[in-house]
């Protein structure tokens, strides 16, 4: 779905060109989660940009859902399977119910009148929002306003859906919905990139990418990253609660069959 090999963008600031992404090798199955993780200013928006052809690299090869995209066209074909999720609930919305908001994007594509219909009931029954199809936007939560920009990506048919931060601004339940909802959808065969700075997000996730002054300084499965790893340390991150939980009793000479990421993991061992 995605290969990008010796990915390196430039973005000029002032008078100075800076580097953002250097020498980025990554590649992403299709119908698999990566979640991409790092600082503030570490690249991860820039990179997720030039996975829909919104920034182009200065040099390496990227092809995204079958588009190489160092040829033009296919920059702005790429942007029919590529939708983007952003952070703020609020700045996503231009319709006045869900079913306009969701109908409106199909609109913009052309889409006819039936075929409209019907993409946007599936849209909010795959997002749980039928019983609010025709709620004023406003009187949704910031989660179920989340829930309703996954929605109108989803009408668009994507074959890969990006989350950049999607639940900085939730509530602990809002983001476990959300967290489980595009899990849903990754199950059905949706490619996901989850980009997040959440502990606890990462050591859901099978696989986590880190970037860090626009490198790509590990890549693979939490647990490595959370117990062998400098990362976390190094990049001033809590633990997850479970982690903090598995390094004490290790310190202790607890003899842990598996080392706990998660709340179960550690209910388990314990
Ligand atoms: N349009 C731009 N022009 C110039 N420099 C930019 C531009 N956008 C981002 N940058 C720079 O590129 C670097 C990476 O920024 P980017 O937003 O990709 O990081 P990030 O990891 O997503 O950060 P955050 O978590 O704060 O959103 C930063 O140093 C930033 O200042």
């Amino acid at each position: 779905m995605i290969e990008a090999r010796q990915l390196a963008l430039s973005l000029r600031e002032g008078a100075e060109e800076r580097k953002v992404l250097r020498g980025i090798d990554l590649e992403v199955e299709q119908g698999s989660w990566l979640a991409l993780t790092g600082p503030n200013g570490s690249g991860k928006s820039s990179l997720i940009r030039t996975f829909n052809g919104l920034l182009s690299p200065a040099s390496g090869s990227l092809a995204v859902a079958g588009l190489d995209l160092s040829v033009p066209a296919h920059r702005t074909a790429v942007r029919r399977s590529v939708q983007i999720v952003f952070q703020n609930p609020e700045a996503q919305t231009v319709g006045s119910t869900p079913a306009e908001d969701v109908a409106f994007g199909l609109e913009n594509r052309g889409i006819p009148g039936a075929e409209l219909h019907r993409r946007t009931e599936l849209a909010l029954a795959r997002t749980g929002l039928v019983s609010k199809a025709e709620a004023p936007v406003e009187s949704l939560s910031g989660g179920e306003r989340q829930r309703l920009a996954v929605a109108c990506c989803l009408a668009l048919e994507p074959e890969l859906l990006i989350l950049d931060e999607p639940t900085a601004m939730l509530d602990p339940a809002g983001r476990r919905e959300l967290f489980m909802l595009v899990r849903r959808l990754r199950d059905d065969g949706l490619t996901v990139v989850w980009v997040t700075q959440r502990p606890e997000e990462l050591a859901a996730s099978a696989r986590v990418a880190v970037l860090k002054d626009g490198l790509l300084v590990y890549d693979g499965a939490p647990r490595p990253l959370f117990y062998d790893s400098p990362w976390p340390d190094t990049l001033g991150w809590e633990p997850p609660l479970a982690v903090a939980a598995g390094r004490v009793l290790l310190a202790q000479g607890w003899p842990l069959a598996e080392l706990p990421l998660t709340e179960a993991d550690l209910e388990a061992v314990l």
